[in-house]
């Protein structure tokens, strides 16, 4: 069981207000994506959680308590910066790390061994570190973060550098964590990775959320009407459509903005009376549309 809750938590690097009254909650068993633009404030977020920098006012609540060193060993982590010995073997640096985290010697090299194998890398048990590619050491660098099977894991940016295939295996395990109970907070500015896996997002921008809450929530709030139309001979509709007040060209079909004055099923069959259709749905913007949407109505609402 683990529910993280983020109040009011705010942090400034001298003049940088990197995070201000920064609010979320993340629950049991959620896949909780934090999202925000390079810069947005992250990585501090996630530092803060794991008390590696202090908020300068704000609390953060593990299960209803304050986060403190002994709750934080609760938390699995995987930070930004990789970092493992690069002289050391990999399955012994996988099962020491294993031990760092609590776990008898004989219980943390028998996990160590058994993450080696579901990660693929059980050939490379005995090759050091530094043998190994940048995406494997991520690989033996997540199992560390997991191996003790805490109940809050906390990963900032996990599938920076990762293959397709890594990414699909970080995936699966992210949702096999998840289906067992598990919490998980990622970070990312991926989001297409992210729109994959969350059930709930927090969407950041210079510190602030611009929005924290489900993934229906999210889309709910950002959505406008908006149709996707495909004509039968691939030509543009006509122009002046009732309804309509612009039409962009996307791969394969024609995006259709409403501008309210009428509603969609009218619309469709203005449309249908002027040109060949071939489809026409409603269209469901993505993620990364919805994201830059927000960012961009954030600046505007500062500019
Ligand atoms: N230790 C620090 N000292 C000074 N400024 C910092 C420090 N850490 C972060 N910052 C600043 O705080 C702001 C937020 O940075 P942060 O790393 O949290 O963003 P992020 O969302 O994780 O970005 P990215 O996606 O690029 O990793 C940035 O302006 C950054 O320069």
């Amino acid at each position: 069981m683990a529910q993280l809750q983020l109040d009011k938590v705010s942090k400034a690097f001298g003049a940088v207000q990197a995070v201000r009254e920064l609010s979320f909650l993340v629950p049991q068993g959620s896949i909780y994506g934090l999202l925000g633009p390079n810069g947005a404030g992250k990585t501090t977020t996630i530092r803060m959680i794991m008390r590696i920098v202090l908020p300068d006012a704000g609390t953060i609540l593990l299960d209803g308590e304050a986060v403190d060193d002994l709750k934080r060993e609760r938390i699995g982590y995987l930070p930004e910066e990789r970092g493992l010995y690069r002289k050391m073997q990999v399955l012994e640096h996988l099962a020491f790390l294993g031990e760092v985290r609590g776990l008898s010697r004989d219980e943390a090299r028998k996990r160590a061994r058994n993450w080696l194998e579901r990660l693929g890398l059980a050939d490379k048990a005995s090759a050091k570190v530094e043998a190994l590619s940048k995406g494997m050491q991520q690989k033996v660098q997540f199992a560390a973060a997991v191996i003790h099977d805490p109940p809050l894991v906390i990963l900032d940016e996990p599938f920076t550098g990762l293959d397709p295939i890594a990414t699909r295996q970080f995936k699966d395990e992210i949702l096999q964590m998840a289906k067992g109970g598990v919490t998980v907070l990622f970070s990312t500015h991926v989001l297409p990775q992210a729109e994959e896996l969350c059930t709930h997002y927090c969407l950041i921008n210079r510190g602030r959320a611009l929005f924290a809450g489900t993934a229906e929530e999210v889309r709910k709030r950002y959505a406008k009407p908006q149709l996707k139309l495909a004509t039968a001979d691939g030509a543009p509709p006509p122009e002046n459509l009732p309804g309509v007040n612009q039409v962009e060209k996307r791969n394969g079909f024609y995006l259709l903005h409403l501008d309210g004055t009428l509603q969609a099923p009218q619309v469709v069959r203005e449309v249908a009376n002027r040109c060949q259709v071939a489809a026409v749905e409603h269209y469901q913007p993505t993620l990364e549309e919805i994201f830059l949407r927000a960012v961009e109505e954030d600046h505007v609402s500062v500019a």
